[in-house]
């Protein structure tokens, strides 16, 4: 299949303004509350998806991603509010007759049916013409790249082939709406990350509206045009993954994407553009504050800083007001490759996470276990949100 580049797919070359203003959202989940007896599962929630985004559901087992989806494809009812499509409520409409079609990472694929079969099982269903569903079945499978397998039964099949059978089968009946829920859970991980991109490309070729539930922080940041994070039924911040990951609107996200060192701060005042603020022991910390920041000299905040906008020297960096400057102790070191994470105890006591990308082989690396390291960042690399 061919490779694209995420920067052609439309929504993610849209701004975020061209996703959330002024336009009639395909679907729109307004004031939905689901519950299962005394349990609530989704609350009071409000969501607007436009068309053509790739939208994902992340948050903790258990927070209601997958309802949202079986709500949406009819497979449950909402206890209360409405959910609408292209403007229609699709209340009481059930499930065959929803433009939406969910795909599951069981993949599903019945197993004495050929490639062919399975994909066109949904059409046979619907009674098309057998000439409709073989030129159909022909498109899908070009459009996977399994023209050459259309005879096998899915266990001739590899993982990834299975799982774009079961792309294949899901999009057969040209939905307006594709859910996949953990749709690329049975892969590894290089399987996995390849299969991203083939799904963005489907996405992007085909224009459809894809929305997908993964437990996969780096998935969900590579395929999608915005991510929702959900806490127990609800919405804790719906934004592109760019804002998700560097502008999250509480430290609940900050931690749940990605690794980052929260800091404990006190806010003491301003200097110029920059606030100033107070930690571990009385530190000067200086921050380029966000627009929307309320800066309230003596308010505690909590400073989102993640590890790979710290610099690890040996020696000390020079000076400036707009560059934060810490020294201490390496702890541990731990390798991944393209990159090295230092755990560096300040001399206040404050353990902090540093990763630095290892440009040279790591047996010419400077830095080692109990060397003393400055720490530093700019001022406009990190965020305060409320503590
Ligand atoms: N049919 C049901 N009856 C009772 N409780 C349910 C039912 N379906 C879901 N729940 C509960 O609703 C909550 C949300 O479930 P849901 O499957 O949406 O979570 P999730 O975010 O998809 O979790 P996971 O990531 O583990 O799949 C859970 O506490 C679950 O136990």
């Amino acid at each position: 299949m061919n490779f694209h580049d995420p920067a052609s797919t439309a929504a993610q070359a849209e701004p975020v303004s061209a996703l959330t203003q002024d336009r009639t959202p395909l679907i729109r989940f307004e004031n939905v509350t689901k519950t299962f007896g005394s349990f609530t599962a989704i609350s009071d929630l409000n969501l607007d998806i436009q068309e053509r985004e790739f939208f994902s559901l992340l948050g903790p087992s258990g927070c209601g991603k997958t309802t949202m989806m079986r709500l949406l494809a009819g497979f449950e009812e909402v206890t209360s509010g409405r959910i609408l499509l292209d403007g229609q409520d699709l209340t009481g409409i059930p499930a065959n007759r929803r433009p939406v079609n969910m795909m599951f990472q069981s993949y599903a694929l019945f197993p004495h049916m050929s490639v062919a079969k399975n994909i066109g099982f949904g059409l046979k269903q619907e009674r098309w013409k057998k000439s409709d569903i073989q030129d159909r079945v022909d498109e899908m499978l070009a459009l996977v790249q399994l023209e050459d397998f259309a005879d096998r039964k899915p266990h001739q099949l590899s993982g990834g082939q299975m799982q774009r059978v079961a792309l294949a089968r899901s999009l057969a009946k040209k939905p307006k709406v594709l859910l996949l829920d953990e749709p690329l859970g049975a892969l590894d991980k290089k399987l996995r990350e390849e299969t991203q991109f083939q799904l963005m490309d489907v996405q992007d070729r085909l224009g459809l509206t894809f929305i997908i539930v993964t437990h996969d922080q780096d998935e969900a940041m590579t395929v999608s045009s915005r991510i929702a994070v959900m806490k127990a039924g609800k919405l804790l911040q719906t934004d592109t993954p760019a804002r998700i990951y560097e502008h999250p609107a509480s430290s609940y996200v900050a931690d749940f994407i990605g690794n980052v060192n929260l800091i404990n701060v006190e806010l003491a005042g301003m200097d110029g553009e920059l606030a100033l603020a107070r930690w571990d022991g009385g530190t000067r910390l200086a921050i380029r504050p966000q627009p929307e920041d309320v800066l309230t000299p003596g308010a505690r905040k909590t400073l989102v800083l993640r590890p790979e906008k710290i610099h690890v020297t040996k020696d000390q960096p020079a000076e400036a007001p707009n560059v934060n400057l810490v020294e201490g102790t390496v702890e541990e070191i731990s390798y991944t490759g393209s990159a090295s994470t230092y755990l560096v105890r300040l001399d206040g006591g404050m353990l902090i996470r540093a990763q630095e990308a290892n440009r040279l082989l790591t047996s010419r690396r400077e830095i080692d276990w109990n060397n003393r390291v400055w720490l530093s960042w700019r001022a406009g690399a990190c965020v305060l949100v409320d503590a």
